[in-house]
């Protein structure tokens, strides 16, 4: 998993203006990528970028112009490249021990069976430390800069979470999971509508007081989802996130017993998204996991609140949950990012959710044509523009323009060398061969890459992660 680094501890020490320079690729537009390849990128004592220049040959001149000759300055390889952080819209760091496990189950059993037994025992502040840590440090080391999270129903294990985050320096959203009904288990949910809303204001007060301009770490209300929850509890937690403002996030439409169980438990809404919408949650600050099964009115009301999506392929696939219509909601002008949704999904990597949706779309393909297929730059976009939309951070993370912060991971391809087999990278799971160009890279990052390739990561400036692969 390579190192945490700086980060945490060293989060009030003054940053070093330092200067990236070497290849650079970001989002251009949802279909294109801008690639620079002879970049060099200055990065401010805030962790800012201050500018961007293109064809540099001679850093030395960079300096001059901008009056940087005292700074630090990171050169990476010719292979290399930076690359924005990856945003994971969607995922419960309270699971990650089940990750992978799931069998053959769909998502109403699998809460009963794999997912409330384990979220009741963080009660456990020891064991929600293990698991906390581990979590947070695997999706820094796959370049996950940004992470909306879920965490449980306790307060203080919610706090640590967010405790974590601050110090291993991941920019989050930390939420405390509510759930009163009787859907829950008895050993397993808020006692009342009043114990909900009071603990969850206990977190937002605890997150605020350790970070009170949410430079890093956020509050976000969590209510489970409508069957966990009853419509007064809804409705407490929409008045709560009108009066503080915070963002909220649940998951909506994901599978079809679901969405008939949401039918019988609220008869008086028209459909699961009114549920929401009823309560007052359904605002331009809402992140919607999986919307996999969203009828034309539901995505129009979702459309009309601009409300957000989290897609999360690889859960929906291992709950065999359905392919959500992720060109559909495009088209429609809605917000969608990328959920790795740790443990319905059984990995941590963003990345490996770029892939996914991009089979999830050829799936979709296969039946209704290829306008809806997404392309590996389209994927990208939902790993990061799209996600910072999605989080609301759009003009502060997701690409590299001046005034954005540097929240960034640094991708190695290898060090080509000849090796007696041909031209062979040395490290990474992927063969490069010294003849592809920058698409190309990028592809067969794509396709065939993994955390062995994210060699280094910052956020805001700081680094905070880093494998033996990089030396600055
Ligand atoms: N995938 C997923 N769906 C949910 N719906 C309610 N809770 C959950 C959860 O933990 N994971
Ligand atoms: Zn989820």
């Amino acid at each position: 998993m390579g190192s945490d680094t700086q980060a945490g501890q060293g989060r009030k020490i003054p940053l070093e203006r330092t200067i990236y320079v070497g290849s650079f690729v970001h989002c251009k537009t949802l279909q294109e990528l801008d690639i620079c390849d002879e970049g060099a990128i200055g990065v401010d004592e805030t962790g800012t970028i201050a500018f961007v220049e293109r064809g540099v040959k001679d850093v030395a001149k960079v300096q001059e112009r901008h009056g940087w000759g005292v700074c630090k300055v990171v050169r990476i390889g010719s292979t290399s490249f930076f690359f924005p952080g990856f945003i994971d819209t969607h995922i419960h760091a309270s699971q990650y021990p089940n990750a992978g496990i799931f069998g053959k189950s769909t998502l109403l059993d699998w809460l009963n069976t794999y997912t409330f037994p384990l979220e009741s025992s963080l009660s456990d502040l020891d064991k929600a430390t293990r698991i906390y840590s581990r979590a947070v440090s695997r999706t820094l080391s796959h370049g996950t800069t940004t992470a909306a999270y879920y965490a449980t129903i306790h307060v203080p294990a919610t706090n640590l979470l967010a405790d974590i985050c601050l110090a291993k320096g991941q920019r989050a959203f930390v939420g405390r999971v509510c759930m009163n009904s009787d859907l829950s288990p008895d050993f397993y949910r808020d006692e009342s509508v009043e114990a909900a809303v009071a603990a969850s204001r206990a977190c937002i007060d605890y997150i605020t007081s350790i970070d009170p301009k949410y430079e890093l770490v956020s509050p976000i209300l969590t209510p489970r989802f409508a069957p966990s929850c009853t419509a007064d509890c809804l409705a407490a937690l929409g008045a709560l996130q009108k009066e503080t403002g915070v963002p909220a996030q649940t998951h909506i439409a994901e599978n079809k017993s679901e969405i008939e169980l949401v039918a019988k438990l609220f008869p008086e809404r028209l459909n699961y998204t009114d549920v929401y919408d009823a309560a007052g949650l359904l605002t331009s600050k809402m992140i919607l996991a999986h919307a996999v099964h969203l009828s034309d009115s539901e995505i129009a009301t979702i459309r009309a609140r601009d409300a957000k999506i989290a897609h999360c392929p690889a859960s929906n696939t291992a709950l065999t949950s359905g392919c959500a219509r992720v060109r559909r909601l495009l088209d429609e002008g809605i917000a969608v990012g990328l959920g790795t949704d740790v443990s319905g999904g059984f990995s941590a990597s963003v990345l490996e959710m770029v892939r996914q949706a991009i089979w999830v779309s050829r799936h979709v393909a296969m039946t209704e044509g290829d306008d809806t297929k997404l392309s590996a730059e389209e994927a990208l976009w939902l790993g990061t523009r799209g996600g910072a939309r999605v989080v609301g951070l759009e003009d502060r993370i997701g690409g590299f323009e001046v005034g954005k912060e540097w929240d960034a991971q640094l991708i190695s391809m290898g060090d080509v060398e000849e090796d007696g087999e041909g031209l062979h990278a040395h490290h990474g799971p992927v063969d490069m061969f010294g003849w592809e160009g920058w698409e190309d890279r990028v592809h067969k990052w794509v396709y065939g890459g993994d955390d062995r390739n994210t060699i280094a990561v910052w956020v805001r400036g700081r680094l905070v992660h880093s494998t033996s692969g990089f030396r600055q």
